[in-house]
């Protein structure tokens, strides 16, 4: 029956202020409204419907996306939306697109200028005249990645070589691995592309620099000479990521030129002289580190929409126990359905907040480089780096963990799940493998292990490393289950783990002679060493949250129980690093397992208004499974009859194949 909220009974168990929470879960009052209208607006829209995107082929898809993207573009200029709401509509559209960027941000921060914007800092402050890129691109792409590197951005192939004859740069694409292959929006749609290549003057080769290249026509979209292009083909999944036009670039010889070379680290003069500049080379990355930052703080939003989805749903679904012709249980009451989705709800929250704060930590560096002070790059890149790793790989196994909890229904692309999944499993990848970002940190971790006897006090996310006598040695000495709930009996002991794994992989390193050889020896241990303290960041700043004030009853103590399953979780599932370390013993453990428990059973009335705090659309959240007032069942057997097989009830094909094979049996039993 519509108009039927099938979940009221759920809501009314609330035992905090769900309105305060969803100002909690936005970042403020005023993020809130403006998420709260942005949301509606789309749902509210005709020409963003999602319906059809899984049943497309590719061509279509790819053109209805294009459409979208057009229609929002003219939204965002009709309306005079601003930079936040721009940001917020490309949120709520929910398509992947090719010019996600650059439309959101009216004010010219494209995606490909959003890598730039650093290296166009440094231009600015090492040469006089602005730059050509913003006002004269159309669509731009960031064109890094080739056939055959991507993780090594030094063993790229591409060359940008000096002509002083003609103050030009001839880009070449000298091999077939050295074809750019990845970008998007690169494939159909950009007219421009920041291109890392091998700079080359007088025939030495100074590595890795980045070139502002114009790729087609303005006025035919043709690519320009010299320049093959397409898009590399279809992507995992039904739509999913196959709206993007992923692409495929080549150069054969193409001039361009020199001021079009992105001049951060390093200049070419016109005679061809190559200076260094006295600013790290690293500032050439730091691009990098802004993105990073970006899908840290979206991370909270997938793994929270799945979620939403899975929880509602587990509150609708039934099974078993049913007594006397009583209802069956509501499977969001087994001890199993709650121990797997819990975890999932409180990191949710726990990514939330970690973006909020790395946000503020990536503002904080900008303007530091603005004063020439370089002093934090290196914790940036590994906070930046190691976030991005830990948020995606969970969010990722979340997204499928909540599939299953939804069952076989879980499994229909109605319920949202699949192509939410298709979507964002990429993520574990692009801007970074994530192993080979954990391995960045633990670089890191080993560099500050080994200055610990200098003078160089650690700071910041590393800070902890400076008590390490007590770290090392500490033991947790409190037998309660509610001592687990002590938010500095959490700190110390993730801090303890944490010291003490990058320790010990610091010592295993020093038994070679050669300590790269150690370290690509020992680069298992490293990555959970990493983890581990990655892991500690999270709670860690999950706990400062919940030292700020939160207005709004009942509020903070709902943030306090998520805190402590994070924590807990965390703990349990990662036991042997917590035991092997020495800092508890097996009975703690399981001590803190029984608190985990009971945190579980604080939380189960508050499950369904704690998605509900995440102000999801039933438009966004596109799953029947996930539908705010819970009518799964009638609308999952409607969806059914839209699906195109169900057009007509002989299928096509029965005449040629079905039929000759129905004709032949029939003979086979008459012949019996
Ligand atoms: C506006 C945006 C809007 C929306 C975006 C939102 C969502 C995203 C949606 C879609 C995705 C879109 C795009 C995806 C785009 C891409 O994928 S682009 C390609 C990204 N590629 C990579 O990330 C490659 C990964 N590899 C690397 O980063 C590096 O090469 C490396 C880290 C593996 C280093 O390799 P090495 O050869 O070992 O190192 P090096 O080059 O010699 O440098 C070593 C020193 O430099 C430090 N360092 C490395 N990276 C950085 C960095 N980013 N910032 C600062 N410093 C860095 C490193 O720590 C070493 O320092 P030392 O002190 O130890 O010397
Ligand atoms: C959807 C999508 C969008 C993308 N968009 C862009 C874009 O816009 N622009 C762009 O330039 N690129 C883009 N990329 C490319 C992306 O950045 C790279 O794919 C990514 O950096 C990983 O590099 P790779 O493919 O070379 O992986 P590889 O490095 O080949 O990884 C293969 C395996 O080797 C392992 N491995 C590699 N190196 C090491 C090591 N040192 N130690 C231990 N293990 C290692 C990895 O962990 C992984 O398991 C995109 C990719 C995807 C999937």
């Amino acid at each position: 029956m519509e108009g039927v909220d099938y979940l009221a009974d759920e809501r009314k168990k609330a035992q905090f202020d769900v309105d305060e929470m969803k100002i909690v879960w936005a970042g403020s009052r005023h993020a809130f409204e403006v998420s709260d209208r942005i949301s509606k607006l789309v749902a509210n829209d005709p020409g963003f419907s999602k319906e059809e995107r899984t049943m497309l082929p590719r061509k279509e898809l790819f053109k209805n996306t294009l459409r979208k993207a057009a229609y929002a573009w003219k939204l965002i200029i009709d309306l005079h939306l601003s930079e936040e709401e721009a940001e917020k509509l490309r949120c709520f559209i929910d398509e992947p697109a090719f010019i996600d960027a650059h439309w959101v941000l009216t004010s010219c921060l494209t995606l490909i200028f959003a890598y730039a914007k650093l290296l166009l800092w440094a231009q600015r402050n090492n040469r006089k005249g602005g730059c050509p890129w913003p006002t004269r691109c159309k669509f731009g792409c960031y064109a890094q990645t080739e056939l055959g590197h991507g993780s090594n951005v030094r063993g790229l192939e591409t060359t940008a070589t000096f002509d002083p004859q003609t103050d030009e740069f001839v880009i070449h694409s000298p091999t077939l691995t050295s074809s750019k292959w990845w970008p998007g929006g690169l494939g159909k749609v950009s007219t421009h592309a920041v291109v890392y290549a091998r700079l080359i003057t007088d025939g030495k080769d100074h590595g890795i620099n980045a070139f502002i290249i114009q790729l087609r026509s303005l006025e035919d979209h043709k690519p320009l000479p010299g320049i093959t292009i397409g898009d590399i083909g279809t992507k995992f999944g039904n739509g999913a990521y196959n709206t993007v036009d992923n692409g495929v670039l080549r150069f054969d010889h193409v001039r361009i030129p020199r001021d079009q070379m992105l001049m951060s680290v390093s200049q070419v003069t016109k005679v061809g002289k190559y200076v260094q500049f006295d600013v790290p080379r690293q500032l050439l990355y730091v691009p990098m580190v802004d993105v990073r930052q970006t899908i840290v703080a979206d991370a909270s939003t997938a793994l929270s929409r799945a979620v939403c989805i899975a929880t509602r749903y587990s509150a609708v679904r039934r099974q078993f126990g049913s007594q006397n012709g009583g209802q069956e249980i509501q499977v969001i009451d087994y001890k199993t359905q709650q121990s797997r989705l819990f975890p999932l709800l409180a990191s949710a929250y726990a990514f939330r907040f970690v973006g909020e704060w790395l946000k503020r930590l990536y503002t904080d560096v900008t303007q530091r480089l603005q004063a020439k002070d370089f002093s934090t790059v290196p914790e940036v890149h590994a906070c930046t780096a190691g976030l991005k790793s830990l948020t995606t790989t969970a969010t990722a196994d979340g997204i499928e963990e909540c599939r299953k909890l939804c069952g076989g229904h879980g499994y229909l692309c109605s319920s949202g799940l699949p192509e939410l999944f298709a979507i964002y499993v990429p993520a574990c990848t692009y801007e970074g493998d994530n192993i080979v970002l954990l391995l960045q940190v633990a670089r890191y971790l080993m560099k500050t292990v080994s200055q610990l006897g200098s003078r160089k006090k650690p700071v910041g996310t590393i800070a902890y490393m400076g008590k390490l006598e007590h770290l090392m040695q500490c033991r947790f000495d409190v037998e309660q289950a509610k001592d687990w709930l002590k938010p500095s009996v959490i700190l110390e002991a993730f801090e303890a783990r944490a010291a003490r794994m990058s320790v010990a992989c610091a010592q295993n390193i020093s038994k070679f002679d050669n300590p790269e050889e150690g370290f690509a020896e020992l680069a298992a241990d490293l990555v959970e060493a990493a983890l581990a303290h990655c892991q500690l960041i999270v709670v860690s700043k999950f706990i400062e949250k919940l030292q700020q004030d939160i207005p709004g009853k009942g509020v903070k103590q709902q943030l306090e129980v998520l805190c402590g399953i994070y924590a807990l979780f965390l703990l349990h599932k990662h036991q042997g690093d917590f035991l092997g370390t020495g800092y508890i013993t097996s009975k703690q453990a399981s001590v803190a397992n029984e608190q985990l428990r009971a945190l579980y059973s604080q939380l189960r009335p508050n499950a369904i208004s704690l998605v509900d705090a995440f102000n999801y659309t039933d438009h966004f959240l596109g799953s029947i499974l996930g539908r705010y007032d819970g009518n799964v069942y009638p609308k999952l057997y409607e969806a059914a009859w839209k699906d195109p097989l169900n057009e007509s009830d002989v299928p096509d094909g029965f005449h040629e194949y079905i039929r000759p094979l129905l004709k032949q049996q029939l003979l086979q039993t008459a012949r019996l």
